[in-house]
């Protein structure tokens, strides 16, 4: 029997663990080995050491984070301490044994004032205390250790935890219309596509030592929307199936009024990933109508 190979993913129950959790089942090379708090805390450094000593990955996946966008604003030490220090940590434990880290990011480091799809050489400017946790972050994986991707995605859904498909299919069994803010644009990006992306970049990383697939990379799906398209193309997924839907009112962002304010422009280029991992991620319409199917038909929580 080939011997497997252990991957160590931060969190237990976030989206994109769950999805590499849910990918990896099906496949008798990986093992994923997730870890969560208390065991793994990363607002607390020690606990970060001592698991990647216990667990002997071969390979980190920092798939955890402080992802509450709107409360990251009056939580901001924390939020750094999450998504800071803990991924420096990690990636110097990383770096001490020798194994490659993938460390995930966020659209949320631009500040959306460009008026094309960014591309990893343009300036970031994050408009809000979870873009700035996150980029800090970047920046201390990239300067702990050579051997790093970091992937900024964006947008993320899925069956799993919270995510703004769920919130619209929650909302239109309750309210016949929905006000969705139509002046940001990105890219909405399924866990599950981004698991198995995840894990091509992973085989590439343990493959092979190509300075070219180490650095920052743009991951999101094929396709962009508007929060406003992105709820209408939910819910004619949703009609389909015969599940909730409720018409979509497009509105602005300034009638939408929240704590933490969000890039009008994020959508990410993902030309880079192409061109050194050989990875693409699907479009996002077929990927959506798949994960509604998947939550209608109740094999989630
Ligand atoms: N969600 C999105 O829309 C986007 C996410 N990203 C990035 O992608 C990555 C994955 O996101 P996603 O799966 O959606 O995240 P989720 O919000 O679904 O899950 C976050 C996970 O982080 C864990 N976590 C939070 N604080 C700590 C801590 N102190 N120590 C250990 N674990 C902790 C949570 O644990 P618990 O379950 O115990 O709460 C949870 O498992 C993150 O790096 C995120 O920044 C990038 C772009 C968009
Ligand atoms: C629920 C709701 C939200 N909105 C708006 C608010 C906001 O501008 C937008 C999305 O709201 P959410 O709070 O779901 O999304 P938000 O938390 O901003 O999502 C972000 O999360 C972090 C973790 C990331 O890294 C980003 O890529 C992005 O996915 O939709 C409406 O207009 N109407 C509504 O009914
Ligand atoms: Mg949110």
């Amino acid at each position: 029997m080939i011997p497997r190979r252990r991957y160590l993913v931060t969190g237990t129950q976030g989206q994109v663990a769950q999805s590499l959790a849910a990918r990896a089942a099906s496949r008798n090379d990986i093992e994923i080995i997730a870890v969560g708090r208390p065991e793994l805390d990363l607002a607390d450094t020690g606990s970060i050491a001592a698991t990647v000593e216990q667990v002997a990955p071969e390979l980190i996946i920092s798939a955890a984070a402080y992802t509450a966008v709107d409360q990251a604003q009056s939580e901001e030490a924390l939020a750094f301490a999450i998504n800071a220090d803990g991924p420096a940590a990690l990636a110097q434990a990383a770096a001490r044994r020798g194994i490659p880290l993938v460390h995930l990011s966020t659209d949320y480091v631009f500040s959306g004032a460009k008026t094309t799809p960014y591309v990893e050489t343009d300036e970031t400017g994050p408009t809000n205390v979870y873009g700035r946790s996150k980029l800090e972050g970047e920046q201390r994986v990239l300067s702990a250790s050579p051997n790093v991707a970091v992937l900024r995605t964006a947008w993320v859904y899925s069956p799993y935890g919270k995510n703004f498909l769920k919130t619209m299919l929650r909302l239109a069994g309750e309210r016949p219309e929905l006000r969705v803010v139509a002046d940001q644009f990105g890219n909405p990006t399924s866990a599950l596509d981004i698991a198995d992306a995840v894990l091509k970049v992973a085989d590439n990383l343990l493959e092979s030592r190509d300075e070219r697939m180490r650095g920052v990379f743009h991951m999101t799906a094929t396709g962009e929307a508007s929060w406003a398209d992105f709820a209408r193309a939910i819910f004619a997924a949703s009609a389909a199936e015969g599940g909730p839907s409720s018409e979509v009112v497009s509105i602005s962002s300034s009638d939408y009024p929240t704590p933490a304010s969000r890039p009008a422009n994020s959508r990410l280029d993902c030309s880079k990933l192409r061109l050194s991992h050989g990875v693409v991620l699907p479009d996002w319409h077929g990927s959506t109508a798949a994960i509604v199917r998947e939550i209608l038909a109740g094999r989630h929580g």
